[in-house]
């Protein structure tokens, strides 16, 4: 059935949960431009994610996360996947819940590790021991997440397309973001 998006829907998660990749396919499937936060900042800074954390530290990368959020839910709606800590800073939460609409991506440690656990352009899981760390990352960010407006579990069963119907269900709960037509 057609829908009419009125207000962007912001994803949210733990890195590797789908949020780009979701993202993408929820934007074809409502006829609605994607962003990505993470790869905005790229774009602007004309430099990778790892390349920012190294030079500029975190503190740098989590301030342009904010200002280019803001910039994006400036505009028509839109569906914006953010990176997998933007929804843990207040100012970042509020602007979104004001602006927008956040829903969680939620997965367990285990699809996350199978997800991420090859690549190596996620500067946070450059440690000793990553599986570990991501563990600890999901532990703390647990209770920040569930403070999304709306939630859809992913499972490894589950294929992308799958998933976005599942977001698309969730948002149609919300007649002021999904209406019908
Ligand atoms: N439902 C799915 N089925 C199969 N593969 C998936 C599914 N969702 C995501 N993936 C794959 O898992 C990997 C991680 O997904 P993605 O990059 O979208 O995560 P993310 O939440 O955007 O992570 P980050 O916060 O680091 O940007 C990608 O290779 C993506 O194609
Ligand atoms: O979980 C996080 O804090 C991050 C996730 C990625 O999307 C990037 O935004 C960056 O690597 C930080
Ligand atoms: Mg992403």
């Amino acid at each position: 059935m057609a829908a009419r998006l009125k207000k962007t829907v912001v994803l949210v998660g733990m890195m590797g949960a789908g949020k780009s990749a979701i993202g993408t396919g929820l934007s074809k499937r409502l006829g609605v431009p994607f962003r990505d936060s993470d790869a905005e900042i790229e774009l602007a800074a004309d430099r990778t994610i790892a390349e920012i954390f190294e030079r500029d530290g975190e503190a740098f990368f989590r301030d342009r996360e904010s200002e280019v959020i803001s910039r994006l839910l400036d505009g028509r709606p839109a569906i914006l996947s953010t990176g997998g800590g933007a929804f843990l800073a207040e100012r970042n939460r509020r602007m979104i819940h004001e602006r927008g609409v956040s829903i969680l991506l939620k997965a367990d440690v285990e699809l996350l590790w199978n997800r991420v656990k090859h690549k190596t352009n996620r500067p946070l899981l450059r440690t000793p021991n990553p599986r570990a760390t991501l563990e600890a990352i999901y532990a703390e960010r647990a209770p920040i997440y569930a403070k999304a407006d709306l939630a859809v579990q992913a499972r490894s069963e589950y294929a992308i397309s799958e998933m976005v119907e599942q977001v698309v269900k969730a948002l149609r709960s919300r007649p002021d973001v999904l209406e019908d037509c």
